[in-house]
């Protein structure tokens, strides 16, 4: 048996000031910091060691990682970034205040572009400030992986091959796993390793800063038991 602990970066300073984020490196917010490392200290108190941990390329995941294994005395261990792990690109609604934007296209449409598997959101093209093509972190990576906007099925189309190539071997090896990520990567994630359906999955959401740890089977990867350590 393995543990694995899914860690949604604490608040940021766009979760404080309600806009989509997506794929934006925003910071987090003094709330935030205390959120990971009130998560730390609870992954503490439950006796938790991790062997190997992952984070997205994103500000916001990697320092919330950073106060968890600092409040687990565990700074030390082996960590790997990916953008595989990034949240989802929220394409042109990217910087845009949540409220305003409901007023504008109403509540249902929000709704179906936060909370959908399947529905797009407007795509930015290559000119503009959000498309990833214009940030030197992606230069690396084959233009055409660069998302425009995604939804969460195409989120989850690009984390599972990270899953599958780097975090299940360790998991099937007995090594306990530590992810900081976002809610709609994590979302994906969770929707895979639970078989969640494309109708049930709407209504998940992972707050911040809340570890799920899940015992995992080592033989087959299925799920054991999943515990929410729920802030006090
Ligand atoms: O803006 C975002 O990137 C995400 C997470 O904060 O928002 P939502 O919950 O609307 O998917």
């Amino acid at each position: 048996m393995a543990k694995l602990v899914l860690i949604r970066h604490g608040e940021s300073e766009w979760n404080l000031a309600n806009k989509f984020t997506g794929w934006v490196d925003v910071n987090l917010s003094e709330t935030g910091v205390k959120e990971a490392q009130q998560a730390g200290a609870r992954l503490k108190e439950a006796g938790l060691q991790f062997d190997v941990a992952y984070t997205s390329v994103l500000t916001r995941a990697i320092k919330t990682l950073h106060f968890a294994l600092e409040g687990l005395g565990q700074l030390w261990i082996p960590e790997y970034k990916s953008w595989r792990l990034n949240e989802r690109h929220y394409g042109a609604l990217s910087g845009l205040n949540k409220k305003e934007t409901a007023e504008k296209y109403g509540d249902e449409q929000v709704h179906i572009w936060r909370r959908s598997y399947d529905e797009l959101p407007p795509l930015v093209g290559t000119d503009s400030p959000f498309h990833p093509v214009n940030d030197p972190r992606y230069a690396n990576l084959d233009p055409r992986t660069l998302p425009a906007g995604e939804n969460l099925k195409v989120t989850l189309e690009r984390v599972i091959p990270f899953w599958q190539d780097q975090i299940a071997p360790q998991l099937l090896d007995g090594k306990n796993v530590l992810i900081a990520a976002h809610g709609n990567s994590l979302r994906a994630l969770v929707k895979y390793i639970e078989g969640i359906s494309d109708e049930d999955i709407m209504g998940v959401n992972i707050d911040t800063g809340t570890p799920l740890v899940y015992e995992i089977s080592d033989k087959d990867l299925s799920v054991i038991s999943k515990d929410t350590l729920t802030k006090a």
